[in-house]
Order: structure tokens, then C-alpha cells, then sequence
């Protein structure tokens, strides 16, 4: 670890400088002790004048606030925002028109089922919110990692987060959809069936916060100088590519490591790695608004990149971890009606709703309607309001509060209509007031198929055993088969493979008229970033007799390309090298495990490196790296190692050259160095994150 870094660490922990003065109570008061409360005698009763213990008891008792009502679980971080170039020919914010601009921002990322406690690679929705702190107030885009959304009619929330929250009954289960109460609700709303779709793929358990999209989700409006609108839908696009993990080693790191996507971004920010998103606009000019075969304002679907392009227009680092979770990642309030002048809102009936709920909520949670004044809340702009007074006020307003105001100058100013200030688009509406669905909305089922028509064998089989998975754990027989009829409407050969694992009999097939059309830029496949393993977590798995040289070789050309790489042993401490000398290990085995990891590499020794063999950790390591398709290096005497699991269905390819490399498993029995074509081999495989294609293992 370099000093830089250790200083970082030990600053985390202090927590006021001694040297500024002693430890106070909460009116300044300096105490002499605080172990010890004040008792009559050395055994006696607590006095209830002991200020000091009172103080700090109750404090203690009130410290808990509720947790948000969706989203409790999350991750923050403070970076910044560039534009690429001025985006002034369709947008007047002030933010988007300058390349030289650095606009501050703070993020949290959020799963949307679990409590404040819950895992992180649970299957659910990512939240994906940005906090832009712009030279014209704040601008708030919430989004989450899956463009689409379950409802279209805010008027449903309600009714779709109590079907999918844990049930009342027993508040079971945590952090999880595989339930009666969801599926019973999604399989009576069938406009949830494209987001079902996106949350049965691999979408739903991202590897990282860093390698995830984000969208804005609704179609929202750009405004230019003139007062021109434009249509706009928001992508975030991950620097390092989108990844995700696989079921199985997403439950396993639920117990491993339940904050698992909280700890990877903390740590990447720590070590300099900062994560890094383009932003990207999708275009609508106001008079294409009805050329598509779906409505915009339809919050349950895309609009397919192949139809309108995703433009990037700026970027954004995130740099800076919170000093204090509460303090900046709890009380963080985001709401999707802060907006800033050129850009607005359009009539999507669940962006309005949202527009309501988020500041509704935020007033309970937060205790007041004061936390604009939190300072990760805050405005970089001095916000200079009429309102006053409340719970938790700081500020020490002066003069009147009131508009229209003869008196002094209390009051601000209004901004001119030509001003800086944030004025509606004047949109012209018009009609009867009435609780009706558009005709416009109701076709559930077309962007569904195009999602998994767009997907490739390996996604959709993933998707097929998550509906398995889910549906298999819902008790009422008659919402399974409900269910595999809405998938049938969706995809024949879907529904009949869900049917098949559930144990219900197979559909007619649905009235499914639609084309089958798809939309390469949903799938993985397309979305691997710019192919290199940095910030990867690699494992080595070593033991007494390794051979240090061809090891610290292969460190060296993994660590050069940015990759974490860590030695693991089956005891802390040091290994004893083949040569004598001892290798620092970073962890034991039994603390770890290999869904932690991305890629495993096991070197050889000249005596072989038999106690590795007979480790049951590191073979279950190495089997579950395969088995969850992870990339797998070895060389020399590593290879053996490999080999013993040969009978368990475990594939190597064998050939006449030194490097073999096979489905992501590279490997090299002959040298004993890391040669540059074993590294090449190796990184191609890691960059490649996953090798779905390898035979079953039997374990
Ligand atoms: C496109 C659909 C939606 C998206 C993308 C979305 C996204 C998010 C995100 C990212 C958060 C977490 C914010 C944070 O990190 O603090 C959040 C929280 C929340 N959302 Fe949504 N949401 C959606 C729909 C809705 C709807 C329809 C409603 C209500 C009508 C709603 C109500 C809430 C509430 C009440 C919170 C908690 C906010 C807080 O306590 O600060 N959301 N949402």
C-alpha cells in the first residue's frame, strides 16, 4: 500500500484533531470522562444528573430516520461533469454549453427492493441518480440502470411496490422478486412484461456500479434560447463496458460479501480508478412526435437505437468518495421536478407523478422541508426563497418574506421572462377531464419480443432460467400460469421453456402479431467498452514451492494493464517460493472465494504445487471460477491442477503450441515463464469478461 493511501486510510478513522480541544458536550461543555456514568458509590444508581450521559444517550436514541421507501439501499460519489461541445442548438441549460465547464455532481446508485441493509447483488433494479450542482441550481436525473419502466401511471406505484416489497404477513422476502405478491401483480398488469424482460436478464445483477448503463427513462424535453423543444431520452454509457455477473455467483456473494457493489466502488475511487460515464441523448424534433409505432410518453418503452442514434455529449468522472455515509449518501434528496432552464418535462403520466412524490416523500424522510439546506442538498447558487421557518431551519433569515414587497428590499427580485430564469414550455393541451388509459399505450408485448429477440443464446438462456428461478419459488399455481400465458404473448418458445421448468402445462400460443423485429444494442454482446481489464480482480492462487519468478512476472504484465491482482494462500502471511524466499500472500483462502474475483491464474513450481491440489478452498475456488464462466490461467505445474478436474467435466484444450486457450481457460504446461504470448492470450480472455459457451461441470 503506498503512504498516500495509508494517510487516506488513517484519516478515514480520525475523527477530530486532539489538538483542537478536548471532547465536549453539545453546548461546548468540556467533559472529563465519558466511560463511566455518574452513580451513587462505585455500585449505586445512575444519576439523572449526569448531563453528559443523558445527553449522549438520547442523542443515541434519535439517530435513526426512516429509510426511503424504494431505494433504501445505495452507494454515493462526488465527480464532475463535462460537455463535449456546446449543446446550445438544442438546450439552453447552462451546463450543457461550455466544454470548459466543470459542472460538480454527486451520484447514488441504489437497488430498489432491499432495506438500508439488504445485499447488494440481489436481482432488481439499479438506481442510477445524478445530482448536477449547475452554475443555474440544481439538476436531478434520476434514472436506474434499465430504460424502461414497470408502470406507465404513477397512479400504480402504490400498488406495484406493495407487490413487490416483502410481504406483509412475514416481511419475507429481503431483497428479492421471487415472490407470489410480484408475480401475482405483474401477471394481472401486462404492461410490466417489457420490464420483466430486462429484469429477468442478466441487467438485473451488474458486476459493478462502474459497468452499468443508466437512463433517464422518460421521454423529457430540451428547450433551446428561442424556446424550441426538442424531445430527449438520457443514456449513461460506462466507460469499462457493461458487465454483470451470473445468478448462481450472485446469491453465493450475497453471504460472501454483501456489499459487494458498494465495497467495488469505494475502493475504486480509493485507488484512483474513477469510473467514468459518457452521457447521451436520443433526439426527437417535436414533429416526429407520433412516427413511431409506440407513444413517447409511454415510460414502458425504448426508443431503439438503431432508429434514433444515441449522440454523446459530455462525460462524467466520479473522483471523490463521502466522508460521511448519513451525512451525504442518506440525506441526499433527489426529485426529477429539479430541473434547470432547457430542460423540462413532458406529459408522461408517471414522470408527473414522480414529479409529485419524490419531494412528498423527502418531507417526511427528512423531517421537514428544510434539507435543501443539507449541504450535499445545496445549490452552489445561493438560493434566495420566501420560505421560512420549519423544523431544522439554519439559516438566520433577515427582513420580510413576501411578494409583492414595498418595504425595504427584503425580497428578491423576480427575473424577467428573457432573464436566466426557468419559465414552463408554453405547451398547448387541451381536452375532458377523464381516468382513461390511451389507446396509444397499449401494446405490452412488441418491445418485449424486440428485447429478447435482441438477445444473444447465452442471454437468453440466462433469462429463461431467471424466470425458472423466480417463478419456481411463487406458491399459487395459477399465478405461474398466468404468467407463462403473458410470456406467451411475448415468445412461443420462451414461455414454453418456462412452462417446462415450473412444472405448468404448456399455453396456446398467444395472439402475437408482431414483427419480429430486434435491436442489436440491448445485447451484451455490443456493449464490452474499450476491451481492457483494468480495475479487474484477479486471484493467484499460490502455495509453498510457487514459482516466484514466472508469479511476479505475470503480476507485473496483469498489474501494468491496470488489473487488481491479488495472491491468495491457504494460510495469511508469507508462501515459500521455490527459490527459497518467502511471497507476501494479500489473503487466506478460507476468508475469500472466487465469486469475489473476475479471472484466476495458478502458477507452477518446479516441485509442482501439490498442497494446492489437496486444498478443498482452492479447488472449490477454481471450479466455481469455471463453472461461472471466469477466465482461467495456468502455467507449468499450474496446469496439473486444472487437470485434476478433467473428470468432474472440466474442459482444457490441448495443443502442439506452448499456449492453448479455450473458452477463456489459457493455459501453458510447458515453460516456466509467463510468456508475452501466454500474457496476451490471458488479458484477451479477462478483457472478454465471461465465456459463456464452456460444457457443464459437474459438481
Ligand atoms: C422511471 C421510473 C422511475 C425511476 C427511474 C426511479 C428512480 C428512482 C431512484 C434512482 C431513486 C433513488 C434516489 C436516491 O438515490 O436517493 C428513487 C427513489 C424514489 N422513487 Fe423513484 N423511480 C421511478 C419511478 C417512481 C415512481 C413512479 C414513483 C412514485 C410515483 C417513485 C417514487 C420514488 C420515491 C418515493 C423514492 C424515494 C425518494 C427518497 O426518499 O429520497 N419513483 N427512484
Amino acid at each position: 500500500m503506498t503512504e498516500d493511501r495509508k494517510e487516506r486510510q488513517r484519516e478515514k478513522y480520525r475523527a477530530a484533531d486532539p489538538a483542537e480541544g478536548p471532547l465536549t458536550t453539545d453546548q461546548g461543555v468540556a467533559v472529563d470522562h465519558t466511560d463511566d456514568s455518574l452513580t451513587v458509590g462505585e455500585r449505586g444508581p445512575t444519576l439523572m444528573e449526569d448531563f453528559h450521559f443523558r445527553e449522549k444517550l438520547t442523542h443515541f436514541d434519535h439517530e435513526r430516520i426512516p429509510e426511503r421507501v424504494v431505494h433504501a439501499r445505495g452507494a454515493g460519489a462526488y465527480g464532475y461533469f463535462e460537455p463535449y461541445e456546446s449543446c446550445a442548438e438544442f438546450t439552453r441549460a447552462a451546463f450543457l454549453q461550455d466544454p470548459s465547464v466543470r459542472t460538480p455532481v454527486f451520484v447514488r446508485f441504489s437497488t430498489v427492493q432491499g432495506p438500508r441493509g439488504s445485499a447488494d447483488t440481489v436481482r432488481d433494479v439499479r438506481g442510477f441518480a445524478t445530482k448536477f450542482y449547475t452554475s443555474e441550481g440544481n439538476y436531478d436525473l434520476v434514472g436506474n440502470n434499465m430504460p424502461v419502466f414497470f408502470i406507465q401511471d404513477g397512479i400504480k406505484f402504490p400498488d406495484f411496490v406493495h407487490a413487490l416489497k416483502p410481504e406483509p404477513h412475514n416481511e419475507i422476502p429481503t431483497g428479492a422478486s421471487a415472490h407470489d405478491t410480484l408475480w401475482d401483480f405483474v401477471s394481472l398488469q401486462p404492461e410490466t412484461m417489457h420490464m420483466m424482460m430486462w429484469l429477468m436478464s442478466d441487467r438485473a445483477i451488474p458486476r459493478s456500479y462502474r459497468m452499468m448503463q443508466g437512463f433517464g427513462v422518460h421521454t423529457f424535453r430540451f428547450v433551446d434560447a428561442r424556446g424550441r423543444g426538442t424531445f430527449v431520452k438520457f443514456h449513461w454509457k460506462p466507460k469499462l463496458g457493461v458487465h454483470s455477473l451470473v445468478w448462481d455467483e450472485a446469491q453465493e456473494c450475497q453471504g460472501r460479501d454483501p456489499d459487494f457493489n458498494r465495497r467495488d466502488l469505494w475502493q475504486a475511487i480509493e485507488a484512483g480508478e474513477y469510473p467514468e460515464y459518457e452521457l447521451g441523448v436520443q433526439l426527437v424534433p417535436e414533429e416526429d412526435e407520433f412516427n413511431f409505432d409506440f407513444d413517447l410518453l409511454d415510460a414502458t418503452k425504448i426508443i431503439p437505437e438503431e432508429q434514433v442514434p444515441v449522440r454523446p455529449i459530455g462525460h462524467m468522472v466520479l473522483n471523490r468518495n463521502p466522508d460521511n455515509f448519513f451525512a451525504e449518501t442518506e440525506q441526499v434528496a433527489f426529485h426529477t421536478a429539479n430541473v434547470v432552464p432547457g430542460i423540462d418535462f413532458t406529459n408522461d403520466p408517471l414522470l408527473q407523478a414522480r414529479n409529485f412524490s419524490y419531494l412528498d416523500t423527502q418531507l417526511i424522510r427528512l423531517g421537514g422541508p428544510n434539507f435543501a439546506q443539507l449541504p450535499v442538498n445545496q445549490p452552489v447558487v445561493p438560493p434566495r426563497t420566501n420560505q421560512r421557518d420549519g423544523y431544522h431551519q439554519t439559516a438566520i433569515h433577515r427582513g420580510t418574506s413576501y411578494s409583492p414587497n414595498s418595504l425595504g428590499g427584503g425580497c428578491p427580485a423576480i427575473a424577467g421572462a428573457d432573464g436566466y430564469a426557468f419559465s414552463h414550455y408554453a405547451e398547448r393541451v387541451e381536452g375532458h377531464k377523464i381516468r382513461k388509459r390511451s389507446e396509444s399505450f397499449k401494446d405490452f408485448y412488441s418491445q418485449a419480443a424486440l428485447f429478447w429477440n435482441s438477445m444473444s443464446d447465452w442471454e437468453k438462456r440466462h433469462i429463461v432460467d431467471a424466470f425458472r428461478f423466480e417463478l419456481g419459488k411463487v406458491e399459487a399455481v395459477h399465478v405461474r400460469e398466468r404468467t407463462v400465458e403473458q410470456l406467451a404473448h411475448v415468445d412461443y418458445d420462451l414461455a414454453s421453456q418456462v412452462a417446462q421448468g415450473i412444472g405448468v402445462a404448456l399455453p396456446e400460443p398467444g395472439a402475437n402479431n408482431h414483427k419480429p423485429q430486434a435491436s442489436p444494442a440491448l445485447s451484451f454482446d455490443n456493449l464490452q467498452g474499450d476491451g481492457s481489464i483494468r480495475t479487474r480482480q484477479i486471484a493467484v492462487l499460490v502455495t509453498d514451492g510457487v514459482d516466484t519468478g514466472q508469479l511476479t512476472q505475470a503480476q507485473e504484465a496483469l498489474t501494468a494493464q491496470g488489473a487488481v491482482v491479488e495472491a491468495l494462500a491457504p494460510h495469511d502471511g508469507k508462501v515459500r517460493g521455490a527459490d527459497g524466499n518467502g511471497y507476501a500472500v494479500d489473503r487466506a483462502l478460507p476468508t475469500v472465494a472466487s465469486v469475489l474475483y473476475d479471472a484466476v491464474l495458478l502458477p507452477g513450481g518446479p516441485t509442482g504445487t501439490p498442497d494446492l491440489a489437496s486444498d478443498s478452498a482452492a479447488m472449490r475456488f477454481v471450479r466455481d471460477a469455471y463453472r461461472h464462466g471466469k477466465p482461467i490461467g495456468a502455467l507449468g505445474s499450474g496446469v496439473g491442477i486444472l487437470a485434476s478436474l478433467e473428470p468432474e467435466g472440466l474442459h482444457i484444450a490441448s495443443g502442439h503450441g506452448h499456449v492453448c486457450a479455450d473458452r477463456g481457460v489459457v493455459t501453458d504446461a510447458t515453460t516456466g515463464t509467463a510468456s508475452e504470448e501466454f500474457t496476451r492470450a490471458f488479458t484477451e480472455a479477462i478483457a472478454a469478461h465471461r465465456h459463456w459457451d464452456r460444457p457443464q461441470v459437474r459438481c
